[in-house]
């Protein structure tokens, strides 16, 4: 594959996979040039000299790259031995599939009776490694009590069902009035990896924060924190409400946007692809695409993306997300938000993520090794995770949410009850 000269934009023409035969014109950067781009120049936008926060948001390490640096291997998290392990995959329809487990629609007419038994069995099994938080929802309690819960909730599969148009994935009524309740009693933020003004399209809530890109697009609140302060654009929201907005990845943009014309151009004949703008990344939707044309979306994807060095590609639910290199995620988003609100590093204080997909794996994470809240995974499938809890749906999200302010309320009349005694 070719790419361009000079730093000049050129298109060229590129062979995509030996099999389609097809070629596309395109546009391209090349590696070489990068030295003349006003976007490529600068060292990694996040360094912990610039930031001047903590070691957790340290610029991003080629060494932790998922990619080699030719950029056709990736790593992909597999269970061996009931561990998540990286292994290398050097097929893309691998990484695809093994990274987009299909959504289960259950048809009992056409799976047999065994079959049921066996993803039950498998479910059942799982489920003792990852209780519902439902069911242990006393224990959640008894954890929670004298303590502020900070609630931070992905969109898609958590919210909202996964549903084949992402355009249509409308988050019910009652699930925002659960949401807006929630909200009225925990400090809430919403976390998701679409665009943070789409996100807030479908909630439609304002007494929350919410973070698109994958985190790299906080608006939260203007808070007295000199570390997070100097890195945050002082703004007013949509209410005219003073907020902060912190955008570690914006001098990305350019660069987003150009891949973003790049990918409709070579994915347009491949019927079903979507390609979404989600500001600081971009999404390639394959779950419209024929089976048999995965594999191609993926050498397109891939092959595209071997000219832009500082973005990489991860997977989500038949989605390949096409993101800028920074050592930045939903995890180090969930620590932003709570230095923000003034909650961090404090024992009073039980953070709760809930999420469904690998992406919520880095909030999971973080949570989990700082041993301060936890993650709740949404997933009808058994999985391996670093969340604690599971629920299986976006019902049983709704279900616990509305739980955790039928408690906060109970708890605080009984507090009123033994003031006036
Ligand atoms: O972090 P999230 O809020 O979960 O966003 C992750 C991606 O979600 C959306 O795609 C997923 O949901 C779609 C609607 O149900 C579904 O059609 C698609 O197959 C899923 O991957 C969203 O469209 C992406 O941009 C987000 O990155």
């Amino acid at each position: 594959m070719e790419c361009w000269r000079s730093g000049v934009l050129v298109r060229r023409a590129v062979r995509f996979s030996a099999t389609s035969k097809l070629t596309f014109v395109i546009k391209l950067m090349d590696l070489k040039s990068s030295h003349s781009s006003p976007v490529l120049t600068d060292p990694a936008p996040l360094s912990k000299s610039r930031l001047g926060l903590p070691s957790n948001m340290a610029p991003y390490s080629p060494a932790a790259s998922p990619y080699s640096s030719s950029g056709l291997y990736l790593t992909i998290p597999r269970i061996i031995n009931g561990k998540l392990e990286d292994v290398r995959a050097n097929s893309w329809l691998d990484a695809m599939i093994a990274s987009s487990p299909p959504r289960k629609k259950l048809n009992k007419d056409l799976i047999s009776v065994t079959q049921l038994d066996d993803h039950d069995a498998a479910y059942q099994t799982w489920m003792m490694s990852y209780p519902s938080a439902l069911n242990s929802f006393h224990l959640i309690t008894s954890l929670a009590k004298c303590k502020t819960i900070a609630l931070f909730l992905d969109y898609d599969g958590t919210l909202s069902p996964i549903v084949d148009n992402p355009d249509h994935a409308f988050m019910s009524s009652s699930m925002r009035a659960a949401v807006n309740e929630a909200a009225n009693y925990f400090p809430t933020a919403i976390i998701s990896g679409r665009s943070r003004n789409k996100v807030h399209e479908f909630v439609r809530l304002s007494d929350l924060y919410y973070a698109g890109s994958h985190g790299m697009d906080i608006m939260g609140p203007v808070r007295v924190s000199k570390s997070v302060e100097n890195y945050c654009i002082q703004t007013t929201d949509s209410q005219g409400k003073e907020v902060h907005l912190f955008q570690p990845a914006s001098e990305f943009l350019p660069m987003i946007n150009e891949v973003y014309e790049s990918l409709i151009e070579i994915t347009n004949d491949i019927i079903g692809v979507k390609v979404e703008n989600n500001k600081f990344c971009v999404s390639v939707h394959y779950r419209n695409v024929d089976k048999k044309m995965w594999d191609e979306v993926g050498v397109r994807v891939f092959g595209l993306l071997k000219c832009f060095s500082r973005l990489h590609v991860t997977h989500g639910r038949k989605v390949l997300e096409v993101r800028p290199v920074i050592d930045w995620n939903k995890g180090k988003a969930v620590e932003f938000l709570l230095e923000s609100l003034g909650l961090s590093q404090r024992d009073d204080v039980l953070p709760i993520y809930v999420g469904d997909d690998r992406t919520d794996e880095d909030a999971f994470k973080v949570l989990r090794e700082s041993n301060c809240g936890f993650g709740i995974l949404v997933s009808n499938v058994s999985k391996e995770t670093n969340a604690l809890y599971s629920l299986r749906d976006p019902s049983e999200v709704q279900e616990f949410l509305k739980s955790l302010v039928r408690w906060k309320k109970s708890t605080e009349l009984q507090t009123e009850a033994i003031a006036t005694k």
